[in-house]
């Protein structure tokens, strides 16, 4: 018979064995300390049959930035059923429960990136982020200089190296920009350690992480993670960058780390696969097209405490509107509330007002970190206008000038 159970530091080996197999990766001859180090058993639901592990879902304690705040949130993770025990509704348990204990803690939002698109909706997540990969052939594109100002990046230096000599400078210029960026994640001792772990499994055949900095004087102001391939073929090299990230305290710098990771020698491509949506590089370019880009599900987003998630983001203009929402697999979740808010403050309260617009918990999710607009989920259907007008004032509010942005798989 299958049991449900937290975890104890001592099940990591067991749950790792699951993880790895159920994710068809191969565990073999591999240390995993950076995973140990993160893993939070008293978070971690775990389904038993006798004395073996099949099933488990996990959780960590980070904070994920939103439209104008920063707020602790459930980030979901390694959600994984033992190949013999499938079907019959183990996740669909672990995942509930964890819902509830994410609420319980007080966190309001759970967040985490899809294996496949098929399975989280039911559960009440929505699509609240959309990656953009770009594959570039650089001997067709390049930066067009009539775009920027080059004389702001005349005073810029660049400097760079193996990324573990940088990560004093790296952490200070990210921890600028987080708040400041819908669906940048906080990222602690640990979380750095694993980012720049640098183990041969993670490279996927390319060489160890490098980083350059972009800087102006002493002042770091951006910088870029990548990885090098090295390949020839008949006509010559045939090299490639992939880049990991690239945050950047000014437009200056961005373009400056880009005009590096685009003129790299003896590399043909340069892979970014999590990009953002408005990733500026699109508009920096002598032809877009020449990019290679190619839209992608990001973030996957699921409000549990409605109240407190609308209260703490922030709405670019005035709102005041009253929605109801409905949550089919956790019901005291939804309800009717009064939303007001502007740039600098929000409430969110139950009321017993007549609601203006009714949508369902993924919906509202969906809609959450900006990404997505209120216009375009009614035209699927997903939200219903109760008040003539309440959906062409309430769309602009929901917005957010920088598009949310997962830069990370956890
Ligand atoms: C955040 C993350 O970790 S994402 C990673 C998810 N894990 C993986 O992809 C690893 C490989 N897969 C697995 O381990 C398992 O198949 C899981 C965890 C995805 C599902 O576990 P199960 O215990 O079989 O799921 P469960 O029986 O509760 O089914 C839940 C529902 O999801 C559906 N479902 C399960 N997998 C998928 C899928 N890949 N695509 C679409 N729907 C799916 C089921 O059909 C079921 O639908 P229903 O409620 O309409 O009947």
């Amino acid at each position: 018979m299958v049991t449900f159970r937290a975890a104890t530091a001592a099940d990591f080996d067991d749950v790792n064995r699951l993880i790895q197999r159920s994710f068809l990766n191969d565990d073999g001859g591999r240390e995993w300390d950076e995973e140990r180090a993160l893993f939070e058993p008293e978070r971690a639901v775990l389904a038993v049959d006798g004395d073996r592990v099949v099933g488990h879902v996990g959780t960590y304690t980070r904070e994920l930035s939103v439209p104008g705040g920063v707020l602790p949130a459930g980030f979901v993770t390694a959600v994984a059923v033992a190949g013999t025990h499938r079907r019959r509704g183990l996740a669909s348990t672990m995942l509930t429960r964890q819902l509830t204990d994410i609420r319980e803690r007080g966190e309001a939002l759970a967040v985490l990136w899809a294996s496949e698109g098929g399975i989280y909706g039911r559960y009440g997540y929505g699509m609240a982020s959309r990656r953009l990969s770009f594959e570039i052939d650089r001997r067709e594109a390049r930066l067009d200089g009539a775009k920027f100002d080059k004389a702001r990046l005349d005073g810029l230096s660049l400097l760079a190296g193996p990324a573990a000599d940088f990560r004093s400078e790296i952490g200070i210029v990210y921890e600028q920009q987080r708040p400041l960026r819908p669906g940048f994640a906080s990222r602690d001792a640990r979380w750095w350690d694993y980012r720049l772990a640098d183990q041969a499994w993670h490279r996927g055949g390319a060489g160890p992480i490098q980083a350059v900095l972009c800087r102006d004087g002493d002042t770091v102001l951006g910088y870029a993670l990548y990885r090098f391939r090295s390949q020839w073929n008949d006509s010559g090299p045939n090299g490639q960058v992939s880049v990991m990230e690239t945050v950047a305290v000014t437009p200056a710098a961005y373009t400056a780390l880009w005009e590096f990771l685009l003129n790299v020698d003896l590399t043909r491509t340069v892979g970014l696969w999590l990009g953002a949506v408005d990733e500026p590089l699109q508009y920096l370019t002598n032809d877009p097209r020449r990019l290679g880009m190619r839209l992608g599900d990001g973030l996957w987003v699921r409000l549990v405490d409605i109240p407190a998630a609308l209260s703490a983001r922030r709405y670019p203009v005035d709102v005041d509107v009253v929605l109801e929402i409905t949550d089919d697999l956790l019901p005291d979740s939804g309800g009717v509330f009064r939303l007001r808010g502007n740039p600098d403050t929000a409430t969110c309260e139950p009321t017993t007002d007549t609601p203006h617009l009714r949508l369902d918990t993924a919906t509202l999710s969906a809609l959450y970190l900006g990404g997505n607009t209120l216009g375009a989920l009614s035209a699927a259907g997903r939200v219903e206008e109760l008040h003539p007008g309440a959906l062409t004032t309430t769309d602009p509010a929901l917005s957010w000038p920088r598009a949310p942005h997962g830069l990370e798989i956890f």
